[in-house]
Parts: C-alpha cells; structure tokens; sequence
C-alpha cells in the first residue's frame, strides 16, 4: 500500500466566500504531511473535512486503500482523528479526562492509567500534574497537552492535529513534537497532518520524521505526488 491516507480531489467549500478548493494528496505511513497557506485560506476547514465533520463536495478520502464511504462516520472519527485549535476538556480531574473515552469501550480506568504510555506521556507532557488534579485548574497550554494525550491514547491511525504548538513556548512546543514523534515510531502504520509552521517541521525532521507540505495557496498537491 503506497499511501496511509490518501485525499483524491477532495473538493470543499470554506464558510467563507470564494470559490470550492480542490486537493489531491497522499501520506505515506510514518510521516507528516503539514499544511500550509494564508489565514483564512481554509486549513482548519480541511481537517474538518478529512474528519468529516465538515461535508465535501466531491472526491475521497482513503484509508489504507479502503474509501471513507466504507466507514461509519463514528469509526472513521475513531481512526482519522481531529484534534481542534481549543480542545474540550470534560469537567473531572486529570484522570476523569484521560479514562473517559475508555468508558464507551468498557476499559477499565485503571487499564488505562497503569499503561506505560499513559504514564511516559503525563511526564513528558504533564511534569508534576497529579491525575487528581481538577482539570478545570489546568492553565490554557496544559489543558490543551492534556487534550493531546487523550487523543494519542485513543490510538488513531491518523491524527488532524490544528496548531498544536500556537502559544507553547518553544521548549513546551518541542516537547509536544517529540510526543508526536515518539507516537508516529511506536506503530509501523500511523500518520499525521497537521496545520503549523515550519519550524515545526524542520524540528520533526530533525527528530528524524518525513514530513511534506500541501500549501492551500499553492496548487494543491504534495510534493509526494509530483
Ligand atoms: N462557521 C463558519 N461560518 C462562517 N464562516 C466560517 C465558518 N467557519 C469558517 N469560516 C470562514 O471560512 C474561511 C476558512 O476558515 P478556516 O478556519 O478553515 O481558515 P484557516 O486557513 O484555518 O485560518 P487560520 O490560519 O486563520 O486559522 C475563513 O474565512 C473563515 O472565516
């Protein structure tokens, strides 16, 4: 299978004005397929749309080679994940937030918390956050990386992730990146695109990942499909 997920004239329309947008791009499993392009262009619109939150047009979107229209909307949420600019937290503590998910699937909390990844990520992420601590007490940075966790530990094979760096310091932005990074290694066949700028893909590249760039300003396609 050449491509993780691959968007085939995928055809939308912003809730601005102006004409549909069209793009054509595919992402190879292990990599990062960032997108570019101007404020309002329709970045945060095209995740929505590959989430499915958002109706197209036309075109598709493929999942190791199987079209969208063969999911559920609920499975293909689960598998291409979106994670939004402000990211909800529920109201509970740290661990509430964490295991909540896990409760549709009967895992119990416990399962969830004692897991190693679980564990590494609240370190790296989270430095002396207790699991009992009241989420709504979390500053804005630290409710959006506990946010991040969650969504990594839902274990998706794609992840949409909208500027998970904006308004980190560059320390607490690098951390994130290798968050990112240590979870694209962990399974052969995971895959992120995400909106950000590019020191954050000179950072991943650095880390060793293979990144691409879709500019919405541009002509719609990634390098990968030259
Ligand atoms: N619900 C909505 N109602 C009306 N207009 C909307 C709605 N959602 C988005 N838009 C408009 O659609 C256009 C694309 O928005 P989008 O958020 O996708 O842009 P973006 O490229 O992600 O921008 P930014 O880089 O500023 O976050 C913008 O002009 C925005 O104002």
């Amino acid at each position: 299978m050449k491509y993780l997920i691959e968007l085939q004239n995928l055809s939308f329309q912003t809730g601005g004005a102006g004409p549909a947008i069209t793009v054509s791009a595919g992402l190879p499993a292990g990599s990062v397929l960032f997108i570019s392009g101007p404020s309002g262009v329709g970045k945060t619109t095209l995740l929505r749309t590959i989430s499915r939150l958002h109706g197209s047009i036309s075109g598709e979107v493929y999942l190791d080679g199987q079209s969208w229209a063969s999911y559920s909307v609920f499975q293909w949420r689960r598998l291409v994940h979106y994670f939004p600019q402000k990211p909800v937290l529920f109201s509970g503590t740290v661990r509430d937030n964490l295991t909540i998910p896990f409760t549709v699937a009967r895992v119990s909390k416990d399962v969830v918390l004692n897991h190693d990844r679980a564990k590494r990520l609240l370190t790296l992420l989270l430095p002396g956050k207790s699991p009992e601590q009241d989420a709504s007490t979390l500053s804005g940075g630290e409710s959006s990386r506990l946010a991040l966790i969650r969504a990594l530990l839902i274990e998706p094979a794609v992840l949409l992730l909208d500027e998970p760096t904006a308004h980190l310091d560059r320390k607490t932005g690098t951390l994130v990146l290798q968050a990112l990074a240590g979870w694209l290694n962990e399974q052969p066949r995971r895959g992120i695109i995400m909106v950000s700028h590019g020191n954050d893909a000179a950072q991943l590249v650095e880390m060793g990942a293979s990144t691409d760039i879709l500019n919405l300003g541009g002509r719609g396609k990634g390098a990968w499909d030259k």
